[in-house]
């Protein structure tokens, strides 16, 4: 859900370097002070380890990693080592820890599936901070499993699914005809707009208002901090976004109150606190739900956008595709006018082209280009030891575009999901095992309406752009297109 973090600007190389100094120095120092870097005189362990070097010394080799994140092609700096070390598993040290990259899809399965008896969550300091101690991205075994259940079957109902349907369709029908003929459209500007508000609404039941939009800004200001420093002084980043949080976590707290006071329970849960204060478990409380939530907004802020942005960037540079997806959900839109019905989220998940296309978007884009794990214990995987205390770094992102794997990686080629197998484990944008995303049919939901939506209204000619991978993937003129209106029976 979260790969790296909102907020630096593309010039900011060299602020980037000078947090990961910071980040790696006291991170080295507090692996010092507690004796890490198991292994050591230890030969049977050490021919055991995957091959691979650890750099330079302190900085390691995330300088290098940075530089081609912040390139067109981010896995340049993994494709380089496979191809050094002979092998899709090598260890380096990135980010002030001893790590085992992993570019091979069963050893990423094998690191997905294991839990927090192997690994747990690994995050950089900042965001550790920002997203607190009781995240759902952060906390392990019995209460992981309970949250993540709780509001994945909420996510996955139908209900949400209806209400989440009505609601992008009550927002985007007045925003898309707001534009007028030959008008600049940014689709990443709307994207976030759109599904910001409709997916606090499904989290914490808020309405359009005032206060939804000082929660936006809040967010926004939250958001930027979760990569930076790892400083808490006032004045710093960090600080703001904290203080940004502060006030986020009093509004919801109070949502929360009014809810439990007035707790004849919405049934069924109207949003994802009804479901968890519905829970009844002393370990849900009110500071566990509004952390939580406030997670869950990053999503609707930025992956779910970002996946929308890409979806029309890749179409507008493959006409073919473009023109199959328009037939689809034209012909669909008249199907459902002829019979006098409104379109529901199962007409949106049943358009086989539109979810190739998002399908094959969320391959090439990369939106989370891998996650890190750190081993509670020497783990051992296919001949490979990752010891303990060491991260893992699982990155989806050279698995997708391996052309072992798929043909013409780089391509835009939503066709080949016609035949190819999204299970095999050589696919994981949405991550697996027991932290596998529960907001994917969600995301590819909002994705479909937001799609059919555009499509059926407008032709366009798309403006320059381009996308940036790093530290977040984002489109770096928010997707300019300049549309034009078509006439219903275009
Ligand atoms: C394009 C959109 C999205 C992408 C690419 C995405 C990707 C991911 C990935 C890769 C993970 C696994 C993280 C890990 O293993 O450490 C994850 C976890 C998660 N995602 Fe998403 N996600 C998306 C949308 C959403 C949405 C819409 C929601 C809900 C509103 C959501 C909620 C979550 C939660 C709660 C987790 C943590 C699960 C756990 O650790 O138990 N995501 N997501």
């Amino acid at each position: 859900m979260v790969s790296a973090a909102a907020g630096w600007a593309a010039p900011a190389f060299a602020v980037a370097a000078v947090v990961i100094w910071v980040v790696l120095c006291s991170e080295l120092l507090r692996r010092r002070r507690r004796g890490a870097g198991s292994g050591k005189g230890d030969a049977a362990a050490a021919a055991r380890l995957p091959p691979g070097s650890f750099g330079w010394p302190v900085v390691g080799e995330t300088l290098e990693f940075v530089s081609c994140a912040y390139s067109p092609r981010p896995e340049a700096f993994v494709d380089k080592r496979r191809k050094l070390h002979g092998s899709a598993v090598f260890r380096s040290h990135l980010f002030g820890s001893a790590t085992v990259v992993t570019a091979d899809a069963e050893v990423s399965r094998f690191v997905l599936q294991s839990d927090a008896r192997a690994f747990v969550p690994w995050y950089p300091r900042s965001l550790t901070e920002l997203m607190g101690k009781s995240s759902i991205l952060l906390i392990n075994g019995a209460l992981q499993r309970r949250v993540h259940g709780l509001v994945g079957a909420f996510f996955k109902s139908s209900h949400l699914k209806s209400q989440l349907t009505a609601d992008m369709r009550r927002r985007l029908s007045p925003a898309l005809s707001s534009f007028p003929d030959s008008s600049l459209l940014h689709v990443q500007h709307l994207a976030k707009s759109v599904v910001f508000e409709i997916l606090v609404r499904g989290l914490i039941g808020l309405e359009a208002g005032e206060e939804m939009q000082q929660l936006k800004q809040q967010f926004q200001e939250f958001i930027v901090g979760l990569m930076s420093l790892p400083i808490k002084l006032p004045g710093t980043r960090l600080y703001r976004s904290l203080q940004a949080k502060k006030k986020m976590a009093r509004l919801i707290q109070r949502i929360i109150r009014e809810k439990r006071a007035r707790r004849a329970a919405a049934s069924p849960p109207r949003d994802a606190i009804d479901v968890l204060i519905g829970d009844g478990s002393d370990e849900l409380t009110d500071e566990l739900i509004s952390d939580n939530m406030i997670d869950l907004m990053i999503p609707a802020e930025d992956s779910v956008p970002v996946l929308i942005t890409l979806a029309v960037k890749f179409l507008s540079e493959c006409p073919l595709a473009l023109h199959q997806l328009e037939e689809e959900n034209i012909q669909l839109k008249r199907r459902k006018t002829d019979m006098g019905e409104t379109l529901q989220w199962t007409d949106y998940m049943s358009l086989s082209f539109t979810q190739h296309v998002i399908t094959e978007t969320l391959r090439l884009g990369n939106i989370i280009g891998g996650i890190m794990r750190k081993a509670v214990r020497d783990v051992e995987v296919k001949g490979h030891l990752i010891p303990k205390g060491w991260c893992v770094f699982v990155y989806f992102r050279s698995v997708h575009l391996d052309d072992t794997l798929y043909d013409e990686p780089y391509k835009f080629n939503p066709w080949r999901w016609k035949e190819k197998d999204m299970s095999n484990g050589s696919f994981t944008p949405f991550g697996g095992g027991q932290r596998l995303c529960p907001g994917l049919d969600l995301a590819r939901l909002e994705a479909s309406i937001f799609l059919h939506h555009l499509v059926t209204s407008f032709r366009w000619v798309a403006e320059e752009d381009h996308i940036v991978n790093f530290p977040t993937v984002r489109l770096k003129r928010g997707m300019p297109i300049r549309v034009t209106a078509k006439e219903d029976d275009d």
